[in-house]
């Protein structure tokens, strides 16, 4: 195959090469055929053609692959570390075709790898002996250059050194005669001379280049192993701590039951060589599920207070340690901790205190088991929506092997396929943040600033209940993407949200009910760290409740993903958030904390703890709980004790939120809720630009994942041509002195926020009257 041949294949995402090898499995077994597949730098294998596309046997990257012959038809690659294939062709030729594709596309992915940063463009490769010896091709050259005018050098020279002898001693001539040639010689060496300065020159700037490309290459391989090294350090450590834990379990101290479970799992299998679990494969080896009852006794705990919030420390916060660490801002800031301590008031009633029942009895109007604040949804109002999504397939594939080439990235910034996707895109996945609006209905009803405020604090953690068990990816928004959800027949409120922003990627959200207003913007930044993936979202989270002019406004917390190498994936959410009040609501806050995950916590796992604070700071409600199951609150009715140690005594715990019980057989489907599910159902009337018309995530719900792929890269691979037209539009407009309209989103404003410096981006509550009038003009053409 030609070069330009593979590349206008690799460029359209076919395989430059593929076949049947022979593939070295053990001394068993021996050689055993496999079909093997060479695309996108990468060569992979399957025990036949149709696995190709659900189960890959194994993998090697050629970035850095290691490639030789060993005998007329045989040959090995290897990653230099833990794989190494030995491949047998049937023929002298087949073999040769073989290593030459290799070759290329090694040499490929290497170029590929330095224009990383300008977003992978495909141009024009070249192989790596190939360059080399194109290097050397062209160094020569202008060594070749160089010895031509050292050689013009030396004859000018000699003639000049000639002429010279020529002028003392040839009287034949005039003198006239003779200074005119020796005048002439010296211009011709002074000529030659300025072309040797020239050659030269060449030659050390193309040198020079050679040498600024492999130092690139170098660095870009050293920071690759550091990176290698904070991992293999990390599990240093995890390893040390279970096997503390182990001696625990021998002493017969308690140490929580999942504490070992990580390291029972082996990394090979005896069948197929060196090859990474799938992880679904395997036991469960998550963490455990918090207790029902979190904090029986009223307890202790720290509280840090400071004047805080700036991205950057967001990210210092690491997720390992738990605690953040100290920022130029925060050592900037007052930071107040406060050891707090709470006791419960003593109870007319009989009954145990924070007793399940004793909760249930005190929350509000109680009536359907479905909810504690009952919901009153009228059957014969409701849409009849359907209740579940197909069966998620089973088609396992290795997470690590994808994302072992991309530790450092942003997560955005990984191609994945849709096998690790789940079939909502992340506009969907916002709107279940509310699922329990109920308890804003609720909230909308309290008069009291800091008991809403509890209330609200319930709302913001049961948003995160679903993650719990949902590890599946939502997909990308494209931009311009909507989502439109009416919900007014049942939940009561309605919402839209767009994809307003392509770099960075931020979606805008917005809805209403009759007793509130919310809005958010929704951005993130990810880093995969090789055992977990951290994310920060980024944007704020408004809500407004008109009656009374109260607005609060917060931001979510750090989530992580775990197990990414072996296991079962599992999300922790930990960090601080502080919600606070403005407009009518200035200067009440509440302070929650979501406490990190721990293997070697005696604590109930999944903890959120806070505290609702008035406008002098003086606590009013305490908040307790777990972000999967439920948060009672209490309000403080005696503080004692010195400042840095504070004694509240609370009243009686109220249940704010407790989480529904997922629908029957949500295993089989993606572990979605009742909502999730229907969030992509067909609906007609809907914008054009709406998720739910998105074909590659209609394609996989409905199962067929090979077709998605191919339309999610589609679809990918045209918002990436409507944006480079975009640029290049933007360059002529600039060159030209022209202004050029920056990109602007349907339904959304950016505005600047009333009474402060930032930016939002407000619904223009446009939507609703171009859906009901059937007007979506203008709406772009994304899918
Ligand atoms: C497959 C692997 C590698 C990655 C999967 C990451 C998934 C599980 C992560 C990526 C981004 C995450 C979301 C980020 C922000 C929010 C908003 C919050 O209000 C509820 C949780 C929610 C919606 C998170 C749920 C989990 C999430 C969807």
């Amino acid at each position: 195959m030609t070069d330009a041949a593979s590349n206008a294949l690799a460029e359209k995402g076919l395989p430059e090469m593929k076949g049947w090898l022979l593939k070295w499995t053990n001394y068993i077994k021996g050689y055993q055929r496999r079909w093997f597949v060479l695309s996108k730098g990468v060569l992979s294998y399957y025990r036949n053609q149709t696995e190709i596309n659900h189960t890959c046997r194994g993998t090697i990257s050629l970035h850095g692959a290691l490639i030789h012959t060993v005998d007329s038809c045989t040959f090995v690659i290897s990653n230099g570390g833990t794989q190494t294939f030995h491949i047998k062709a049937g023929t002298e030729v087949e073999r040769q075709s073989w290593v030459t594709a290799l070759e290329l596309a090694k040499a490929k992915a290497i170029r590929a790898m330095e224009s990383e940063e300008e977003e992978e463009e495909v141009t024009a490769q070249v192989v790596p002996s190939q360059e080399i010896s194109s290097v050397v091709r062209d160094l020569t050259e202008r060594l070749e250059n160089m010895r031509t005018c050292y050689d013009l050098i030396t004859k000018h020279g000699a003639a000049l050194q000639r002429a010279l002898n020529d002028l003392e001693t040839n009287e034949d001539e005039s003198l006239a005669s003779r200074t005119k040639i020796v005048n002439e010689r010296a211009t011709l060496f002074r000529i030659t001379s300025n072309a040797m300065i020239n050659a030269s020159n060449d030659y050390l700037h193309s040198a020079e280049a050679q040498g600024h490309k492999w130092s690139k290459m170098l660095h870009h391989e050293r920071e690759q192993r550091q990176r290698l090294e904070e991992i293999v350090e990390q599990m240093a450590k995890q390893q040390s701590q279970m096997e503390q834990a182990a001696v625990m379990v021998r002493q017969n101290k308690q140490v929580p039951s999942n504490a070992t479970s990580t390291t029972a799992v082996s990394l090979v299998t005896s069948d197929e060589e060196m090859e990474f679990f799938d992880a679904e494969e395997h036991a469960y080896t998550g963490p455990g599920r918090s207790a029902e009852s979190p904090t029986r006794e009223q307890g202790t705990f720290i509280l840090k207070m400071n004047k805080r919030r700036s991205s950057s420390e967001d990210q210092v916060e690491g997720h390992q340690e738990g605690s953040s660490s100290e920022s130029d801002e925060q050592k900037r800031t007052v930071q107040m901790v406060q050891q707090v301590h709470l006791v419960s008031a003593p109870r007319v009633t009989s009954g145990g205190q924070g007793d399940d029942d004793d909760v249930d009895k005190a929350v509000p109007a109680q009536s359907s088991k479905d909810s504690i604040y009952g919901r009153n949804w009228n059957p014969d109002l409701m849409k009849k929506r359907r209740e579940r999504v197909p069966d998620k397939p089973h088609y396992p594939l290795s997470l690590w092997g994808i994302m072992k080439n991309c530790i450092g990235k942003d997560l955005s910034k990984i191609p994945m396929p849709v096998n690790f996707n789940e079939p909502l895109s992340m506009l969907q996945r916002l709107v279940e943040d509310y699922e329990y609006s109920e308890i804003l209905d609720y909230a909308s009803t309290c008069q009291d600033e800091c008991e809403q405020l509890a209330y609200l604090a319930a709302f913001t953690v049961s948003a995160y209940a679903t993650t719990t068990n949902r590890t599946g990816k939502p997909f990308n928004p494209l931009l311009g993407e909507t989502f439109e959800c009416d919900r007014m027949d049942d939940y009561g409120w309605r919402c839209v949200a767009e994809q307003v922003s392509h770099h960075p990627p931020v979606a805008a959200l917005h809805c209403e009910s009759k007793k509130w207003m919310c809005w958010q913007e929704f951005s993130m930044t990810s880093k995969f760290r090789g055992k977990y993936v951290q994310i920060n979202p980024l944007g704020g989270v408004y809500v407004l409740f008109p009656d009374s002019g109260r607005r609060y406004s917060w931001r979510k917390v750090t989530t992580t993903v775990n197990n990414i190498i072996v296991g079962k994936l599992w999300v922790d959410q930990h960090g601080e958030m502080e919600i606070k009040g403005s407009q009518a609501a200035e200067g009440h806050k509440c302070i929650l904390n979501f406490v990190p995950y721990s293997y070697f916590s005696r604590d109930v796992q999944r903890l959120v703890k806070g505290v609702v604070m008035n406008r002098n700071n003086e606590v009013k409600w305490v908040v307790r709980g777990t972000w999967d199951a439920k948060i009672e609150i209490a309000p403080v009715l005696k503080t004692t004790g010195s400042p840095s140690s504070p004694t509240y005594t609370t009243g009686d715990f109220k249940l704010a939120w407790r989480r529904r019980p997922a629908p029957p057989d949500s295993e089989k489907f993606y572990n979605f809720t009742t909502l999730a599910c229907q969030l992509n159902e067909e609906e007609e009337g809907v914008a054009p630009t709406d998720s739910r018309r998105r074909p590659d995530q209609r394609l996989m719900e409905q199962g067929a994942w090979d077709e998605s792929n191919k339309e999610k890269l589609r679809l990918e691979e045209k918002q990436r041509t409507v944006r480079r037209q975009r640029e290049s539009e933007a360059e002529h407009a600039a060159a030209e002195g022209r202004p050029y309209p920056a990109y602007e989103p349907m339904w959304f404003k950016r505005e600047k926020e009333e009474g402060s410096e930032d930016f939002v981006y407000l619904f223009k509550n446009t939507y609703w009257e171009a859906k009901e009038a059937q007007n979506f003009e203008g709406c772009p053409q994304i899918f």
